[in-house]
């Protein structure tokens, strides 16, 4: 059972500590703010929120960041953590006593606030996992190709409703994506349709001049074109507009299902953020472990 002032009496500064951290990651690089909110949501879908994407592998363990669909974790998401450990364990009260899986769920409401989004209490207690294997990753997480249902199938085996999805997709309203993600949108999307239809034409153009054909594979663009460094509900009005940057995105406002949520979180800031606000506090709820089943770890990236 997780609660707002679980380090009241242990760590009683604990969120300023991670704040400043963060703040100073924050003015050395903007993508502090994406690759910690996504670090999040691969943690959570993945054996719980336990830290367990954080783990490094070894020889004997291939951990989870190792499987393919975590190789594109921006290391500022992991440096953060990290960070923002040492910071929390430089205070003797707080030594060991705050767990790596918490601090993530602490940072990440930090990044979204520095960034304009909403502000939040962060419900806290969770333990850190004892186990992380890149085999068990394959299937927990979402494609760029997804349909709704697919979507909608992957989110509730986590306990959140298509609403909840919905409002987490729009975290894509920062950050970037690698071209390869959308590739199959821009050239030879079908037969008849070398680019996805559903895409709006001069964002295509856009797309296939930032992204040609033989791109380095490093290359990665703005997944929101219009506000891509402010954490808003323009990403709904890119969807309203076929600026959906994956088929995934693009699919919350063709769907009928969920279209109206889609445009009165384009009309109303406040509406989203309420949404986004119960989503993330549901996300971080997904399989947190107690008691026998986690400890705090000492280093974030391995186990005690
Ligand atoms: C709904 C299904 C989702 C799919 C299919 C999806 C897929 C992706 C893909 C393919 C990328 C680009 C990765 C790259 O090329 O580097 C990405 C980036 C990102 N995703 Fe998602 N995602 C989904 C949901 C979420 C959720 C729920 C969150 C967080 C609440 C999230 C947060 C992010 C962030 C912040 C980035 C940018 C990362 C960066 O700039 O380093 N995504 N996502
Ligand atoms: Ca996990
Ligand atoms: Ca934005």
């Amino acid at each position: 059972q997780l609660k707002k002032n679980f380090y009241a009496n242990i760590c009683p500064n604990v969120e300023n500590i991670v704040r400043d951290a963060v703040q100073k990651k924050f003015k050395q690089t903007f993508v502090t703010v994406p690759a910690t909110i996504r670090l999040l949501f691969h943690d959570c879908f993945v054996q719980g929120c336990d830290a367990s994407v954080i783990i490094q592998s070894t020889g004997s363990n291939e951990a989870e960041k190792d499987h393919p669909d975590n190789l594109s974790l921006a290391g500022d998401g992991f440096d953060t953590v990290i960070k923002a450990k040492e910071a929390v364990d430089a205070v003797s009260s707080c030594t060991n006593k705050v767990s790596c899986a918490d601090i993530l769920a602490l940072a990440t409401r930090d990044v979204i606030a520095l960034s304009g989004g909403p502000s939040y209490a962060v419900e806290l207690g969770r333990l850190d996992g004892l186990s992380s294997k890149a085999s068990s990753v394959e299937g927990k997480l979402p494609k760029p190709t997804f349909n709704l249902d697919q979507l909608n199938s992957m989110f509730a085996a986590n306990g959140l409703s298509q609403t909840d999805m919905v409002a987490l997709s729009a975290a894509h309203t920062v950050g970037f994506s690698h071209c390869s993600r959308f590739a199959n949108r821009i050239y030879n999307f079908s037969r008849q349709n070398p680019v996805d239809p559903l895409l709006e034409q001069n964002y295509a153009t856009q797309l296939q001049s930032m992204c040609p054909k033989n791109v380095d594979p490093r290359i990665a663009i703005n997944m929101d074109p219009n506000t891509p460094k402010k954490f808003d509900n323009v990403y709904f009005k890119n969807l309203q507009q076929g600026k959906g940057l994956f088929t995934s995105d693009q699919v919350l406002f063709t769907d009928t299902r969920s279209k109206p949520t889609v445009n009165s979180w384009a009309s109303s800031s406040s509406a989203f953020e309420t949404a986004f606000v119960t989503a993330i506090t549901k996300l971080g709820r997904v399989g947190v472990k107690t008691g026998q089943n986690g400890n705090i770890r000492r280093n974030c990236a391995a186990f005690n």
